[in-house]
């Protein structure tokens, strides 16, 4: 039996147990477990983000994955409250029900936190949502293997007790990859709800929406109503809503058929749009482009990106690990609007004629700055042009 050679120092009910990170192709990173003990096994990507844990932990599009945090220090502003609610219902600093991603890699954990809204520390917070997570770990070795060699399978394992490398191998080996996994189910929501009493509505189509996107419609002064992912135009139609908005998710785009049908339908019929992320993706699929996978995503809160229309460049929060393959866009109705400064990857679209507009970066995410409001009022525009012409 291979064991990890790394021991805790001392035990507490949160932090320091034993802890193990594998990857797909072998790597062992040994660290320290905290959270809760359980084992893992999910899709290992990265994050350049400086803060946002919070966020980025409760985003419904880490699904699936296990999550490195590249700040070298994480959870020294602990985390709070998770019952407290807005006027609307809406959670206020989480971006859904609960923890989302599968584990949690970090180097390292801060045991004290100090915050005016804190009301438990992260490894508290973990182990209370039986998720693990590892400390002590070379974030940058990992981030650089993964930059290297792509994203890849992985199994976190936290523990009280020793742990089995070798058998944690195994288990890898035969775990169901993130890319064979089904995500819809679990993160939409089984019924629609309503958020506030406005006459006039936008509906979301809930692939995994954030709650930070229903915050930002509602802010436009609609009504927002979050139907499930494979709702049918008819049924969103008689909500009579003044707009659509297609929300992020997890997973491959391609498995989303139904919200893609609903999407060729609203296009055809030229009901203003907008569409972000995996929203963005299953729109571009709609109008006839093709997606792809990155190597090791974009995943961060600094990402410059290019308005083509008047070249102002805005910095982006990003959250994707799929993107629109640009020379399909050749092919389709649909022109690009936003191009990564970095990587000229396609950041979003825009119907040539119809009132479709769609961003692959969050411009409902505010790390600092918020740079990218402006695209919920681009989707009021095209709300003001369409009451014009009827
Ligand atoms: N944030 C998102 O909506 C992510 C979309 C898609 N799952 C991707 O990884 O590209």
């Amino acid at each position: 039996m291979q064991r990890v050679s790394r021991i805790p120092t001392k035990k507490s009910k949160y932090a320091n147990k034993f802890g193990v990170l594998i990857l797909e192709d072998g790597t062992v990173f040994e660290g320290m477990g905290f959270g809760y003990s359980t084992s893992v096994f999910g899709e290992a990507v990265f994050n350049t983000g400086m803060t946002g844990y919070i966020e980025a932990l409760t985003d419904p599009s880490y699904s699936g994955q296990i999550l490195t945090l590249t700040y070298p220090l994480v959870g020294n502003y602990g985390v709070p409250d998770p019952t407290a609610k807005d006027s609307d219902g809406i959670r206020k600093s989480f971006e859904s029900e609960k923890i989302q991603a599968r584990g949690l890699v970090v180097h390292e954990l801060s045991l004290t936190a100090s915050h005016w809204n804190l009301a438990m520390t992260l490894d508290e917070w973990l182990y209370n949502e039986k998720i693990p997570g590892i400390s002590g770990i070379d974030t940058r070795e990992l981030t650089i293997k993964l930059r290297t060699s792509g994203v890849m399978m992985a199994a976190l394992v936290v523990s009280d007790t020793q742990i089995d490398i070798s058998e944690v191998k195994k288990q890898l080996e035969s775990a169901k990859k993130y890319n064979d996994e089904e995500f819809m189910n679990a993160v939409s929501t089984k019924e629609p709800q309503t958020f506030g009493t406005e006459s006039e509505s936008i509906v979301v189509i809930d692939t995994g929406v954030k709650n930070a996107i229903l915050r930002n419609i509602r802010s436009l002064g609609y009504k927002v109503i979050k139907v499930p992912w494979n709702y049918s135009l008819e049924k969103i139609m008689s909500y009579n809503p003044k707009g659509i908005v297609f929300s992020n998710g997890p997973g491959d785009p391609i498995k989303c058929v139904e919200t893609m049908n609903t999407a060729k339908q609203v296009i055809e019929k030229n009901i203003p749009t907008l569409g972000i992320c995996l929203g963005a993706q299953i729109l571009g699929l709609a109008g006839g482009a093709n997606t792809y996978k990155l190597k090791y995503g974009h995943r961060g809160q600094n990402k410059s990106c290019i308005n083509l229309d008047n070249d102002q460049v805005y910095v982006t929060s990003q959250n994707h690990g799929y993107c629109i393959d640009p020379e399909s866009l050749k092919n389709t109705d649909f022109k690009l609007w936003f191009t990564n400064a970095d990587d000229k990857t396609v950041e979003g679209i825009k119907h040539k004629q119809k009132k479709i507009i769609a961003v692959q970066f969050h411009p409902e995410a505010s790390p600092g700055p918020f740079d990218c409001m402006f695209i919920f009022e681009e989707l009021k525009k095209l709300i003001g042009e369409d009451n014009a012409k009827r």
